[in-house]
């Protein structure tokens, strides 16, 4: 049997404050009745996701959408069709949502999601949602005072909200206990700290996730740690992308975009090859190297869910 291909376009809708995310029942009689999903639907042959998008948001919700972003594309295979979800997140709109077929709505905060069910594509745009378009990556030489201050003007003054703790130079004990004071830290500011080694780590400091070396993703065979705490991994290649995808990953870096200092020998990726990659991916994807905060609109626009970076907010 050749699967049918669908294309749908849906949207990730984000309340004003920002914590909040609109989702819809569908009604029992339909494809994956019951479920609840981003609203949204199939694409006729003409339409583009965007444009799409707006027509189905005037049906289902009422409302005309203002400003929108790529968030996440994902292809899935169910048992009768191949789908393709082109995901928008969209941050302005006008009219009073409300299910004009009939069906439930509800404003949900981004960390109750995980408890509606979803159809099984949704696992990832799920991730893309609770996650933001920038990623942390800590510098190394300081000592303890000045990483302090760093991290502090990266949560103030730059808005960080996703920190990953890599500090190689460091002995176990010197380890752990920066990981103790950046959490304090970062749970000050709502902001999410995965720590860059191994699993066990989470054992002795309660940090929201592990984030691989791409030596030690391709050396697993499952998930080292529960569904509750953030998996991350560094990705070079598409092997490495399945192999992430394989362990079920939350999110990935895919290095290097861009020739860095730090990486003067690695030839590039380059935003043609990056997004062939991610549009592969079964999660969401930052790009890293040479990336800054500025490179983030583009990253979204090829796929990506934003940019990773140690130098851009690390000063
Ligand atoms: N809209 C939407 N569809 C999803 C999501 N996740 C997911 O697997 N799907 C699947 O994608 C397809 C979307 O079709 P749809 O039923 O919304 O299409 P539609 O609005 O054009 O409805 P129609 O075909 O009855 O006119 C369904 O098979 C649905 O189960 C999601 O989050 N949002
Ligand atoms: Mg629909």
């Amino acid at each position: 049997m050749v699967k049918r291909r669908v294309h749908v376009a849906a949207a990730a809708i984000i309340s004003a404050d920002g914590r909040e995310v609109l989702i819809a029942r569908r009604p029992s009689n339909v494809d994956h009745g019951g479920l609840w999903e981003f609203p949204g639907g199939k694409l006729a042959p003409y339409e583009t996701g965007l444009g799409g998008l707006k027509r189905e948001l005037h049906e289902e919700l009422g409302v005309e959408i203002r400003r929108a972003q790529p968030l996440i594309r994902i292809h899935h295979e169910y048992p009768d069709k191949h789908i393709l979800l082109d995901v928008w997140q969209v941050h302005e709109f006008s009219g009073e949502p409300f299910g004009r077929e009939g069906q439930a709505v509800r404003w949900v905060p981004m960390k109750d999601l995980v408890n509606y069910p979803f159809p099984a594509a949704n696992l990832p745009i799920l991730r893309a949602v609770m996650l933001p378009t920038e990623y942390l990556i800590s510098g190394e030489e300081e000592d303890d005072g000045q990483f302090d201050q760093r991290l502090e003007h990266a949560l103030v003054e730059d808005g960080v909200r996703l920190v990953q703790l890599r500090a190689k130079q460091l002995d176990d004990a010197a380890y752990l206990a920066r990981a103790e004071s950046a959490l304090a830290r970062c749970r000050q500011y709502g902001a999410r700290l995965l720590l860059n080694g191994e699993p066990e780590l989470l054992e002795s400091v309660d940090a929201d996730g592990i984030h691989l070396t791409s030596e030690r993703l391709m050396q697993l065979e499952r998930r080292p740690i529960a569904e509750g705490k953030w998996l991350a991994a560094s990705t070079h290649d598409r092997e490495q992308l399945v192999q992430a995808g394989r362990l079920g990953c939350d999110f990935v870096t895919l290095s290097p975009l861009r020739t860095t200092p730090s990486h003067p020998d690695v030839p590039p990726v380059g935003w043609h090859d990056f997004q062939e990659l991610v549009e592969r991916a079964a999660m969401p994807v930052f790009a890293l190297g040479g990336m800054t905060r500025f490179d983030a609109n583009h990253a979204r626009a090829v796929g990506a869910q934003g940019v990773a970076s140690i130098r851009d907010f690390w000063k």
